[in-house]
């Protein structure tokens, strides 16, 4: 045999052998089985989909596959050899990389300093600039995810998509065999997750394996090369080629029905019933005005950095602002009050859950009813099965995974926590306006249509919604209205029926 050939079959051999291979996982916490069994391979230049319905098992044999948790049960194998990690960092040190949304890296250090910090292992304090990599090596591992930042930018004024390829940078520069991906377009704009999906493409060319997890199915067709899907705690799907397979498909086996997005929502009525008046978060800024019919749901839509998050946290009470008042019908409440926004009726579902959304401690129905005493509480008592009752009815609509009463916030998953907070707002003792940022982010495809049809009725009823959403598609399938956000400031308007694309255009002139 030539030495070619033997090369040509040694690297097909590499190709065959699994970078990352999990065999027969399963994983117990307590009583509850979050795997049963999952088998996982990864190959090299391949983009592997992990997806599944909230509660299914997905972070947890992320942890697993990064050294964060021991499986029960089952093996890893990395290059077809036998591997248990003892934490994340012996997984890194296998060339198994996490890619987190939000910062790992030293927010007050520069760019240069956080590309060194990792190659010089500054965790033990040993950062010497001679033993630095040459700022012409770290410009090409910025480059080769597409980022033209300078090397003396400190951190903490990256965009949060900046930071998450510079954390791709980083492991590119540790030469990383598997990145893995949670939810990795969550927090970005549109343009933000374009340059990803792009860096992916890149990086699946020169051999990586990504895992990519995501509730976001036009991605996931978009980007991956196969994928699995995990069903109460087994692989429904196991690394089927994309081609193969259809988006239905994939729907069915995350969450066993089909899912259709919203496409008809009712008018509301014309009255107006909340009026936001001189509404401006800093001294000097364009005041922000807008009038909220009965019933009339309406989004803002913003970059990262637009402020149309904060305006809406302003209204809700969650952010004091520099002025500001809000009208709910001949009422004014002062914009910044959360007691006061409470008082009157003003629910708030935040885009930080876990800052604060979900009383971790709790459990489900204190965490559900929270809100809502004065509507079921009689002569001082809380009716105890009416809350029962009522909160029942919401969470098995909008799919609370597991089903189980007794657990506190905690025990449950990432997409069940954003359920048990979206009940709560939604139950509100005398809801009059309910204030949503990013409300189905992590949440299942069977879960966000229940939401937003709750979320609908509600409006029905005469409630007045305000969303906040980087989801251009949430917001063209759920709001009457959507309001352009540029500079904390309202820039436009589309009315019900307008093209993604205009909306895309807008935001992206207000890029510009
Ligand atoms: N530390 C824990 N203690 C108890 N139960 C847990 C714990 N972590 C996870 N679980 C349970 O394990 C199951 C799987 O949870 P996991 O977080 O892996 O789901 P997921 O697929 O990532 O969901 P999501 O899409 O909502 O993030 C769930 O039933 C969850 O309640």
């Amino acid at each position: 045999m030539g030495q070619a050939s033997a090369e040509l079959e040694r690297s097909e051999d590499t190709r065959r052998t699994p970078v990352l291979s999990a065999s027969s996982i399963a994983m117990s916490f307590g009583a509850t089985q979050a795997i049963r069994q999952v088998d996982l391979d990864l190959y090299r230049g391949e983009v592997h989909a992990l997806l599944g319905g909230n509660g299914a098992g997905k972070s947890t044999l992320v942890k697993i596959l990064l050294g964060a948790l021991r499986p029960t049960k089952g093996s890893l194998a990395v290059e077809g050899e036998a591997t248990s990690f003892r934490s994340v960092r012996h997984a890194i040190s296998k060339g198994i990389f996490p890619i987190y949304q939000h910062l790992s890296q030293f927010p007050d250090l520069t760019v240069r300093e956080n590309l060194a910090a990792f190659s010089l292992g500054m965790a033990r304090g040993m950062l010497a600039s001679k033993a630095m990599p040459s700022d012409e090596v770290m410009r090409g591992w910025l480059s080769e995810v597409g980022l033209t930042l300078s090397l003396d930018a400190l951190c903490r004024e990256l965009s949060i998509g900046e930071m998450q390829l510079l954390e791709i940078a980083r492991a590119i520069a540790q030469e990383a065999k598997v990145l893995v991906l949670d939810e990795p377009t969550a927090a970005l704009t549109h343009a933000e997750s374009e340059v990803l999906l792009q860096t992916i493409d890149k990086l699946r060319a020169r051999g990586t394996a990504i895992l990519f997890i995501s509730h976001k199915l036009d991605e996931v067709v978009a980007v991956a090369d196969r994928l699995t899907v995990i069903r109460d705690g087994v692989c429904a799907i196991s690394g089927a080629v994309m081609e193969d397979i259809s988006t239905r498909d994939i729907v069915l086996a995350m969450v066993g029905k089909d899912v259709a997005p919203i496409t008809d929502i009712a008018p509301h009525k014309d009255d107006v019933v909340v009026a936001i008046r001189d509404l401006r978060l800093r001294q000097g800024a364009e005041p922000v005005h807008f009038e909220v019919a009965r019933g009339e749901v309406v989004g803002l839509a913003g970059i990262v950095g637009s402020g149309a998050d904060r305006i809406a946290e302003a209204i809700a009470g969650a952010l004091e602002p520099v002025s500001g008042v809000v009208m709910i019908e001949e009422t004014a409440v002062r914009a910044g009050r959360r007691k006061e926004a409470v008082a009157n009726g003003i629910g708030f579902v935040p885009t930080d859950r876990h800052a604060d959304g979900v009383f971790s401690i709790l459990g489900v129905l204190q965490n559900t009813s929270a809100a809502s005493h004065g509507l079921i509480s009689r002569w001082g008592f809380l009716r105890k099965r009416q809350e029962h009752r009522q909160a029942h009815e919401i969470l098995e609509r909008i799919g609370l995974f597991p089903f189980r009463f007794e657990f506190e916030a905690a025990d449950f998953s990432g997409g069940n926590q954003q359920k048990l907070v979206v009940a709560r707002n939604l139950l509100i003792d005398g809801l009059k306006l309910l204030v949503m940022c990013e409300p189905t982010r992590g949440v299942d495809v069977a879960a966000r249509r229940a939401i937003h049809e709750v979320v609908l009725e509600a409006s029905q009823r005469g409630v007045c919604v305000i969303v906040a959403s980087s989801d251009i598609d949430e917001l063209l399938s759920i709001c009457h209205r959507v309001l352009i956000v540029q500079d904390q400031a309202i820039t436009g308007a589309f009315a019900r029926g307008a093209q993604r694309q205009d909306i895309i255009g807008a935001l992206a002139g207000a890029a510009a």
